[in-house]
């Protein structure tokens, strides 16, 4: 299922750009300031009460403390985190151990102990590591992070695809991780 992200919200013209596309996700650029989307916290806060409910926010950080990308989804400022700098694996496992959704054990049946039925997935997917791709070792690594989701880009918003041969002939591999292609997309690319 292919899925869309529309990144580097900051007005409230840019929400209801979004809200009229209606992208399943979109993105904040959240404490970067080398970036010109670059926003607070607070400012999401306020434009997410804006957004369609059926668009999912996510927030991109660079190298932010594990304790902020906590505190950005345990507030509810955001539903997805996408960790866009030098964030390791123990980084993400610290991550997950600080979610609240993560103290909420699931019973063997699947159910949390609110008595709700939300899914695992639905849950725990909130966790995206973006990968700077330059060859076919890079990519491989990349389909290998206990992210819920990985971003195959060409940098920090650089607006530039990277090569995309690399991924020739990696069909398999693609089909066992959720992954986003990043990067220049253009509406005419083929
Ligand atoms: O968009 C930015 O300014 C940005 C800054 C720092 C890290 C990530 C950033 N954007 C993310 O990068 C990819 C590709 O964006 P683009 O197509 O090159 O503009 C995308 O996932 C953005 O979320």
């Amino acid at each position: 299922m292919t899925v869309i992200k529309i990144c580097g919200l900051s007005r409230e013209a840019d929400i209801a750009a979004v809200n009229e596309a209606k992208p399943e996700y979109c993105g904040f650029i959240i404490d970067f300031p080398k970036s010109y989307r670059n926003v607070t916290a607070e400012q999401v806060r306020k434009l997410r009460t804006g957004l369609d409910a059926s668009v999912v926010p996510v927030g991109v950080i660079v190298d932010r403390p594990v304790e902020q990308a906590a505190m950005l989804l345990n507030e509810g400022i955001v539903d997805v985190i996408q960790l866009h700098g030098r964030e390791d694996e123990n980084y993400i496992r610290r991550l997950r151990k600080l979610l609240k959704c993560g103290e909420e054990a699931f019973t063997d049946d699947g159910e949390t102990g609110h008595g709700d039925t939300r899914q695992t997935t639905e849950i725990k997917d909130c966790i995206w590591k973006a990968f700077k791709i330059r060859s076919r070792k890079d990519f491989e690594d990349a389909m290998t992070s206990s992210a819920d989701a990985v971003i195959l880009d060409n940098g920090y918003g650089t607006g530039e695809t990277f090569d995309w041969s690399i991924l020739e002939d990696a069909g398999v591999m693609m089909q066992e991780k959720k992954f986003f292609l990043a990067g220049g997309q253009k509406s005419r690319r083929k």
